[in-house]
């Protein structure tokens, strides 16, 4: 056990000596102790003992001495308004911290201030901006075991969940592959492969009971509904329940389990605390198009690492027209998971087409959908007991849209469309009783009345009244006393805490009649009730009170009424979500030039395929055609200088098919399209710097997985294979790479190299074709044109490029000679690592300057390399 977890020994020794906040320390610790404990103390989150040690090490910071009554306690603290970056720390370091907050106001309280963890920070569950390192989406996944493998996951950011079974430990990993989970808890009876979890993952080993059928029945139950309404299995809900015992024990809910599985304070029953889950997802992995992580980051659906010069757009924001929170979330999921079936995306395409030629239709939708309200999140709150009057009316707002919905889908055509209209419900009835129980616009608070409508409830109606009649009189009483003393300057008032009173100045105490009898003395007056005064207000009171009670009834039963619809409230939302995406599609589709695309085709004949991200950012991108299978090779290899175009395209072909998918119109003139199981890619490492996660390994890694795991079905990216290795390792490997995936996977392959001896390929394999993109030369300057043409890449841009780096003429024309006398030499069959001539203390020439500039594998360097070797040479040549 590390030292520096749970309560600290030399603190267990003293026990009930312990000062009242050391013991809370303790106490924390104890129940925590699977987390480091952060501690607030004033502007500072403190660790003490052996925790303050380790703290102080890892993060850098002192560690100093803590004295009370009973001795000293070594302390490290970190100051709270950037205690992020020092928490990053204690993750990297592979702890989990729990954050104990001071949950009382200092000023408040005499003696020590109640403290209490506010959320436990875990890799795949914090949430701070600052943490999530600009990244969409950060999963947590629970893997159970029993006849199959159950999974469950969650994103922590959104709220979204997703549920599958599957049979295998591939399918596991395949999975896993497709969210990229930062953490993953299992169950104790699962024994698979580390590896399954991807690099990265943090995976513990959680609480068995929390595992168990029934704890987890009951907690899906709370968050989601009846479980067996959305799950497929016994082994999927036992993920699921113990992911949210998980999350509920991050966010530090009191009565949640730790990963020992002991409650972190058994007397609460915590179950259903946590408002940002708000929909689950049970999927059936074969139904969808596979897009593990690497995928998704490298096509940037969702990523917010820029493609260059287009910074923050990524590909879910060039089709998010979406009007609604609901639609929002079904695009992402969508896009996440493109379909398989033939069917299901020719009706996704064929209810896109009637929305794009029908732009008034379009508008009338987005503008109503517009007024639709987050009621899957709404409806999980009412479901939990936990929706106020204003989530009730707002429901009812989104219900009362739906008629005009459908009237505005009436005469749709295409099957989806006019599926909607014939489903969307519009739950009259809960409408109808919201709005006759609920007052338009009510206070947050149920408990205080002001929320139920009148001529709702007669028993209601009539507290109100007498209180009203209540307060009409004393309104009243103010003239009538003032008549009956003579007094002119009498006020009748209130106060919190006096109540009711009728005031007299001091000069008028002798008109004061005998039934007044004094309440308050104040510098110039006198505060008088009379027994009727008393007798009323107390009425007044009784009533108002009765009738706040009686509201708060009257709510719950029509929340409670509300709830008894969740199912129908929940389809509704579904329902409108989808509408939502095909509408947005339309729009796309409509303002940027998609055409519709044909689906199962044996082949990919994309003309004119563009870009989605990119041609937003270009001025004037340059569409390009692409023929792969069919009648024409499968696999191309593609070359061109650095800048050229070949990811961007490459990345087009991809996104093409992936829009396709998941119902949109694409990027193209005319696209005719397979239906494509996985897409699969391996970008090159100056695709990654930012990440700096570029090693050859990873690079290895990601290839062993394509190679495994590709399909005829499959299309497969690959940006530079064997970068990261010398270059004949780099073109043994791409060479046989090239020859597995054409002789025995036969997947569609676009393989972006700089080896170009590659390019022979083409003439010893029959599916393997040569394409290129040309650079011209104006005024002497490379312009690139991004057009794709056929055959290879004249082999001696590496020289253009250089020249055009401001390389000087003579070493240019010097390596243009030596290139053209070459036997068959292309820049791919230089060596990188020839010794350096001047080494030895002889000056350079022209030669070695020339070895030098042929040694330069600009493909390979980053801008700063490049510009040091450029320095490097001018200054020889000088
Ligand atoms: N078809 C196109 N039309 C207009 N501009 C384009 C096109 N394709 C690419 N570009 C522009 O050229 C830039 C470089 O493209 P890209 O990254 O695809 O080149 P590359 O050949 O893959 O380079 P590298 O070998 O360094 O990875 C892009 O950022 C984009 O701005």
């Amino acid at each position: 056990m590390d030292a520096a977890l749970g309560p600290p020994a030399k603190m267990a020794e003293l026990d009930d000596e312990l000062t009242p906040m050391m013991a809370q320390y303790f106490e924390l610790c104890s129940q925590y102790d699977e987390a480091l404990v952060l501690f607030q103390v004033g502007d500072f989150y403190e660790a003490f003992c052996e925790a303050a040690e380790r703290v102080a090490r890892l993060c850098e910071i002192t560690l100093t001495q803590r004295s009370d009554s009973t001795g000293e306690y070594a302390m490290a603290g970190v100051p709270i308004d950037n205690a992020e970056s020092y928490i990053e720390t204690l993750l990297e370091a592979g702890y989990r911290v729990a954050i104990a907050d001071q949950v009382e106001d200092p000023d408040e309280v005499s003696g020590v201030v109640e403290r209490a963890v506010t959320r436990v920070v875990t890799p795949g569950t914090l949430t701070e901006a600052e943490l999530l390192d600009g990244a969409d989406s950060n999963y947590v996944a629970a893997l159970s075991a029993g006849e199959e493998y159950g999974l469950a996951l969650v994103d922590i950011s959104t709220g979204e969940c997703y549920a599958t079974s599957v049979g295998s430990e591939t399918a596991v990993a395949d999975e896993l592959s497709r969210f990229g989970p930062a953490e993953a808890i299992v169950g104790p009876e699962v024994d698979v492969d580390e590896g399954v979890f991807g690099g990265g993952c943090l995976v513990t080993e959680y609480d068995a009971d929390a595992f168990g059928r029934e704890r987890a029945e009951r907690r899906v139950e709370r968050y989601f509904g009846p479980p067996d309404r959305l799950l497929a299995g016994e082994t999927e809900l036992r993920a699921c329940g113990a992911l949210l015992a998980y999350a509920e024990y991050t966010r530090g809910k009191a009565g949640a389990v730790g990963p020992d599985g002991e409650p972190v304070d058994p007397d609460v029953d915590p179950e259903g605390t946590l408002d940002y889950l708000n929909h689950l997802t049970r999927y059936d992995p074969r139904e969808y198009m596979l897009l593990d992580a690497v995928a998704v980051e490298s096509l940037e659906l969702f990523d917010r690492r820029s493609v260059r010069g287009t910074a923050n757009l990524t590909v879910v924001d060039t089709l998010d027209e979406t009007a609604c929170a609901l639609g929002r979330r079904k695009l992402t999921d969508w896009l996440r998971r493109p379909l398989l079936d033939g069917d299901g995306i020719a009706a996704r395409h064929e209810a896109v087409g009637e929305l794009k030629r029908r732009p008034g239709t379009r508008e009338r939708l987005h503008d109503l959908l517009s007024q639709v309200y987050d009621i899957e999140r709404l409806i999980s709150r009412v479901s939990r007991g936990r929706a106020d009057a204003r989530d009730l009316r707002s429901l009812a707002a989104t219900l009362s849209v739906v008629p005009e919905i459908r009237a505005e889908l009436a005469d749709a055509e295409s099957r989806l469309l006019a599926d909607l209209e014939s489903t969307l419900d519009p739950l009259s009835e809960t409408r109808e009783e919201i709005e006759a129980a609920v007052r338009s616009d009510p206070p947050q608070q149920i408990t205080e009345g002001g929320v139920i409508r009148e001529g709702y409830d007669a028993e209601l109606d009539d507290l109100r009244s007498t209180e009203r009649s209540g307060k009409q009189w004393i309104d009243d009483l103010e003239a009538s006393e003032r008549e009956r003393t003579g007094i002119d300057s009498l006020k009748v008032g209130h106060t919190a805490v006096h109540g009711y009173y009728i005031e007299v100045t001091n000069a008028n105490l002798d008109s004061v009649p005998e039934d007044y009898q004094r309440r308050q003395t104040l510098k110039n007056s006198e505060r008088y009730y009379t027994p009727e005064l008393k007798e009323r207000e107390e009425r007044i009171l009784r009533a108002e009170a009765a009738a706040d009670e009686l509201e708060y009834d009257l709510f719950c039963g029509v929340r409670d009424a509300v709830a008894s619809e969740a199912e129908r409230v929940q389809a509704l939302a579904d329902r409108l979500a989808r509408l939502d995406v095909l509408v947005a599609f339309g729009e796309v589709a409509a303002t940027h030039g998609y055409c519709r695309p044909t689906v199962g085709a044996d082949g990919i004949d994309i003309e004119a395929g563009r870009h989605p991200v990119v041609e937003r950012a270009e001025e004037s991108f340059v569409p390009n055609d692409t023929r792969l299978g069919g009648d024409d090779h499968r696999f191309v290899v593609l070359t061109g200088p650095n800048m050229s175009g070949k990811s961007t395209y490459m990345r087009q072909v991809a996104l093409c098919c992936v829009l396709a998918q998941t119902g949109s119109f694409v990027p193209a003139a005319s696209a005719d399209l397979p239906i494509l199981d996985r897409v699969f890619t391996r970008v090159g490492a100056s695709d990654d710097i930012a990440g700096g996660r570029s090693t050859f390994m990873i690079e290895m890694t990601e290839l062993a997985t394509i190679l495994t795991a590709a399909t005829d079905e499959s299309l497969v990216l690959l940006d530079e294979v064997g970068r990261g290795t010398s270059t004949a390792d780099g073109l043994a490997i791409a060479r046989a790479v090239t020859e597995y995936l054409h002789d025995e996977v036969g997947a569609y392959t676009l393989f972006a190299t700089h080896h170009h001896d590659l390019t022979a390929a083409a003439d010893e394999l029959a599916g393997v074709a040569n394409r290129h993109f040309e650079t011209s030369r104006e005024d002497g300057a490379v312009v690139f044109d991004h057009e794709l043409a056929a055959g290879p890449a004249a082999a001696s841009y590496g020289v253009e490029v250089a020249a055009m780096a401001g390389v000087p003429d003579t070493v240019v024309d010097h390596a243009r000679e030596r290139l053209a006398d070459e036997p068959g030499g292309t820049p791919a069959s230089r060596r990188a690592d020839a010794d350096s001539p001047s080494a030895n203390g002889h000056a350079d020439t022209s030669d070695d300057i020339e070895t030098r500039l042929r040694n330069v594998d600009v493909a390979t360097m980053t801008p700063l390399e490049a510009l040091n070797a450029l320095a490097d040479l001018a200054d020889r040549v000088e």
